[in-house]
């Protein structure tokens, strides 16, 4: 699926960010954080690290918390320290998060940002994306709109068809060249942005786009849970 050559980049040299302090709002029927939910034998974020784990470039791997959430995150402290992860501190938004660990990664001249939400990303897709990023700067999965899509008024009368030419959806990992996302983290006035590559294209830097596995779904919904394990087992 991934369109990018393979990467010759050497051993560790990408660190990786994963938010995960989000409140799962919209997950919140299931009854508990969505990336504590037990996808197979194991919780979401642990499928979204091994994922990454997969990629010799792979070096640090930082998890962003919520500060309520410490004392779960500490109840699985074995399996963070057989991966390699560290904790730091979330915070209100997602953005929020990302920040914080952008102070953790030290001097990498790669960062990734994967959801952890996200637990079934393909080893190519992550090579691809990282490759892309080495020879551009800045560059994201993302997989081209496939739905038919409406526009719909308030009260559900009435909708209107969008043209969704050109028109991708935005996928994690999410890769920069460390300075090039540090510069984007510097500039960023506060607004509300939904990805990192957001504040990288407001900063003035071309977002590279790689097409992506669609399978790489992002767990947001209850039903997405039944759907990633029906994955899983493919
Ligand atoms: N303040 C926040 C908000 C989100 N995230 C993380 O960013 C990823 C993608 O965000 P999203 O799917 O929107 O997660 P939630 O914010 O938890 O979901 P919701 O909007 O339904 O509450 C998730 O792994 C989530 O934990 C984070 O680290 N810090
Ligand atoms: C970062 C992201 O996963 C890219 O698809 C996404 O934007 C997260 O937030 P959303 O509110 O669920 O779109």
């Amino acid at each position: 699926m991934a369109d990018a050559q393979p990467s010759s980049l050497s051993s560790g040299c990408v660190a990786v960010i994963l938010p995960a302090a989000g409140r799962s709002r919209r997950f919140a029927a299931a009854g508990e954080k969505k990336v504590f939910a037990t996808l197979g034998d194991r919780p979401v974020w642990q499928h979204a690290v091994e994922c990454l784990r997969r990629r010799p470039e792979i070096g640090p791997v930082v998890i962003a918390i919520a500060a309520e959430d410490r004392q779960q995150w500490e109840s699985q402290r074995t399996t963070l320290d057989a991966l390699g992860v560290t904790l730091c501190e979330g915070g209100r938004e997602r953005s929020d998060s990302v920040r914080n660990g952008l102070e953790q990664v030290g001097d990498c001249s790669l960062v990734a940002i994967h959801d952890a939400a996200r637990p079934l990303v393909p080893e190519e897709d992550i090579e691809a994306v990282i490759a892309t990023a080495q020879r551009c700067g800045a560059a994201l999965l993302a997989t081209p709109v496939r739905a038919t899509l409406k526009r719909v008024s308030a009260d559900a009368a009435s909708c209107q068809t969008l043209d969704r030419q050109g028109v991708w959806e935005a996928l994690t990992p999410q890769v920069f060249h460390t300075t090039v996302l540090r510069q984007a983290y510097q500039r960023w006035q506060g607004r509300a942005v939904t990805d990192d590559a957001q504040l990288v294209e407001r900063s003035g830097h071309p977002v590279r786009i790689v097409s992506g596995s669609a399978i790489n779904m992002k767990i947001t919904h209850p039903e997405d849970l039944r759907i990633a394990a029906a994955l899983l087992n493919t």
